[in-house]
């Protein structure tokens, strides 16, 4: 390229494409290419900067880190700036990188320390004498969002060191959030089996999950931590190993992967030792993070705009192969969602056979514009379900056919619909729709609903597909068909007894997690257990409005909407009452919890914003607790609405409009009884904080 408005045109394009693509990806967690194409692009870039440097745009991806602050949560600056990474996926890199350092240091000698590159968000947490007070994101790498209560969830995470004589009182730990893969898979099943999109990777999920406002729900989500820095303002420490130790002494978890190698020969055995080796790790890495280990050393090369010289990550290729797509068929599951699902020819990929690839959505088939019998490539990178990342056009037959979309459904001829702003196709005929009725089946009797012994999700649809069963109340009628059952296969005396056990021991199941196995959409068991809660019997919850429910906390407009119009369907009902005369539990057992006083009975509240001492759920919990009511909109009914931080303008007018008084968390907390519990927690400052050990030193010890 020497036309320099034709090299100018590039560098426009490429920035451009940059900052959407990072826009995306810290954003909205959504990676649209694969890392390495991204780099590729940021490389490119890159290069014809450094050859024309007149060129270069201002505000060039190359010269910041791609994130930004989300404006959902406070913000704080960093003391110290937190970079980004040089990163190279060739081993001819790393070699000049060791050059690099060698000339930088003059001659000195040197050795370096490598790590896992753990794939998941980086965090910054503050310790001060010995307590965890501040955890923030990297943002823009001068200023992050602030996310120590959902950082405090992190059970490994110690909130109190043990006490260490070389301790610094105070001192910032940086490392990766993340989301351990069984986790991931869990919550995917869950997200699948609830009709929600599935997450594309650990990272987006872990990334996703900080940024929830409730920490509730974070906590639920299990996320780990891994310390692999420790900042402090003076000198401290001579190296970085001897930090990295300090920081397992102090009871934080250290992935005890990390060796110190003596030269760029020793790094690259570590490099090849965990190109496989890391697939064995119940956690997601995308490289090796080399670091020069003498802090002083460290300090001589110094930095560039965007990370430091000192330090380089080694990112493994992404895993990928090429084979051919022979069909795509399509899945309907519980809700009716209609998932693309390529078949290829089977071909060895990261250490399994790949069959199978996900295509999502209508939208990918359009997106990578595929044919059938096409060459595609699949990719098994950061991501768990392979998927299709490109086709080899060179090698498309004129024959290919050009795959169409269904229109109607593949099991039950119904005109598919897709709701607005849906990426699903969906088949509405809910009633009739045989893989819906069969996968709800599945799901009533499955382990977290109703958890039938000798009613697996295999035999439940074996009886579907025999007619014996068609929904969830017609298993209870199966005692009485003991003399039909006998004559199937494959169905003993024994058998039939466990059966038959497990369905009257099912009546005992309590009332939320029936609520989940009736399988609305959207009611997972979070949410189940909420309405139940709220409610206590199922005939408060089908009397009520969409609109009341969705002013139960943790129940958004969109779950109450579905709720409210599951419980509208007569069939549905019916399905209810038949279920009431078997003895499913359909209520709440026990006692209503005894509110903690009756201080706010007759007075409703709206909670907006961010708060300092409490997440937005315990303020619910609360006043709640102490007779209130929570509602979801502003009118001139209301009593008072709760406003914290960065709470929206609109809401704060409509109030004043309404003349609805605006108190803070403060206030609040002065309408309620004065707490009782810090007296008895004993002195605040007691000399020696409790310690939690942690797992530290190990990978998931
Ligand atoms: N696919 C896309 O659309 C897309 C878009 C934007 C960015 N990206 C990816 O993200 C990268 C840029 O992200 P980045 O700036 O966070 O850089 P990076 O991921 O290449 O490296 C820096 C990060 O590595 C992490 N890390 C893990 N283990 C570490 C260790 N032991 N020591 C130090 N750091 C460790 C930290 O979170 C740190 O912030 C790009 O190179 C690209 O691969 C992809
Ligand atoms: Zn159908």
């Amino acid at each position: 390229m020497s036309d320099s408005s034709a090299v100018q045109q590039r560098i426009q394009a490429l920035t451009e494409r940059l900052h959407h693509l990072n826009h995306q990806y810290y954003q909205l967690d959504i990676s649209e290419v694969s890392d390495q194409e991204f780099d590729q692009l940021l490389a490119e870039l890159q290069q014809l900067e450094t050859e024309y440097p007149d060129l270069a745009l201002p505000n060039s991806p190359t010269r910041r880190v791609g994130g930004t602050i989300t404006k959902q949560f406070p913000t704080a600056a960093h003391r110290f700036p937190m970079l980004s990474l040089g990163n190279t996926y060739s081993e001819d890199d790393l070699r000049e990188f060791d050059e690099r350092v060698q000339r930088g240091l003059e001659g000195a000698p040197y050795s370096y320390v490598c790590e896992l590159k753990i794939d998941g968000v980086a965090m910054s947490l503050r310790y001060e004498h010995g307590e965890l007070t501040q955890g923030v994101t990297r943002g823009d790498g001068t200023r992050g969002d602030v996310v120590t209560a959902n950082v405090r969830t992190i059970r490994t995470l110690p909130l109190a060191l043990r006490a260490g004589l070389d301790r610094p009182e105070d001192f910032e730990v940086r490392g990766e959030v993340f989301m351990p893969l069984p986790v991931f898979d869990e919550l995917n099943a869950e997200r699948e089996q609830n009709g929600e999109p599935l997450l594309a990777n650990p990272r987006n999920a872990a990334s996703g999950t900080l940024k929830l406002q409730n920490s509730t729900l974070v906590a639920a989500r299990k996320l780990r931590f891994y310390a692999y820095s420790l900042l402090t303002p003076g000198r401290h420490f001579p190296s970085h190993s001897a930090a990295l130790e300090a920081l397992t002494r102090y009871g934080l978890p250290v992935s005890d992967t990390w060796r110190r190698c003596a030269n760029i020969a020793e790094v690259l055995d570590f490099v090849h030792q965990w190109a496989k080796q890391r697939f064995e790790l119940p956690v997601a890495t995308d490289g090796i993070v080399i670091k020069v280990d003498d802090l002083r050393q460290q300090d001589q090369l110094g930095y560039t705009a965007k990370s430091p010289r000192w330090a380089i990550a080694y990112k493994y290729p992404a895993e990928a192969a090429r084979t051919r797509l022979n069909e795509v068929i399509y899945n309907v599951g519980r809700t009716g969602a209609v998932t693309p699902v390529a078949m290829l020819t089977p071909v060895p990929l990261a250490g399994t056979v790949v069959k199978r690839a996900t295509l999502h959505n209508a939208n990918q088939i359009e997106l990578l514009d595929l044919r059938l019998g096409d060459m595609v490539y699949v990719e098994k990178g950061g991501e768990i379900i392979p998927k299709i990342t490109g086709v080899d056009l060179s090698a498309r037959s004129a024959e290919a056919i050009p795959i169409e979309y269904p229109t109607v459904c593949p099991a039950c001829s119904t005109a598919l619909v897709r709701p607005e702003g849906e990426a699903h196709f969906r088949c509405p005929n809910e009633r009739g729709c045989p893989p819906q009725l069969k996968a709800r089946l599945e799901h009533y009797v499955s382990r977290k609903a109703l958890n039938i012994d000798g009613l697996g999700a295999e035999t439940v649809g074996r009886f579907f597909d025999l007619g014996l069963v068609n929904t969830p109340a017609d298993i209870y009628d199966l005692p009485a068909r003991r003399t039909e059952l006998v004559t199937l296969e494959r169905m003993g005396q024994k058998s039939i007894d466990n059966l038959l056990a497990g369905i009257e021991a099912s009546k005992q199941v309590t009332f939320p997690r029936v609520l989940f196995g009736l399988g609305i959409r959207y009611v997972g068991e979070t949410v189940a257990q909420k309405l139940a809660a709220h409610y206590r019997t199922i005939d408060a919850l089908m009397a009520a409005s969409a609109e009341e429910m969705a002013a139960v906390p943790e129940v958004g407009g969109v779950i109450a909407v579905a709720a409210a119009h599951w419980f509208r369907q007569p069939e549905n009902i019916e399905i209810i009452e038949r279920l009431r005369q078997a003895g499913v539990q359909l209520a709440v057992t026990g006692e209503a919890p005894v509110p903690a006083s009756d201080r706010l009975a007759g007075l409703t509240f709206v909670i907006s914003g961010v708060f300092e001492q409490h997440s937005r759920d315990e303020l619910q919990q609360l006043i709640i607790s102490n007779g209130g009511k929570i509602t979801g909109s502003i009118s001139k009914k209301l009593s008072y609405l709760v406003a914290g931080d960065n709470m929206g303008p609109a809401k704060r007018e409509k109030a004043l409009g309404f003349k609805v008084p605006i108190v803070s968390e403060t206030e609040l907390m002065a309408l309620l009884p004065a707490p009782v519990e810090a007296a008895a927690e004993g002195p605040l400052d007691a000399p020696e904080p409790v310690v939690n050990t942690g797992s530290q030193g190990q990978l998931f010890g």
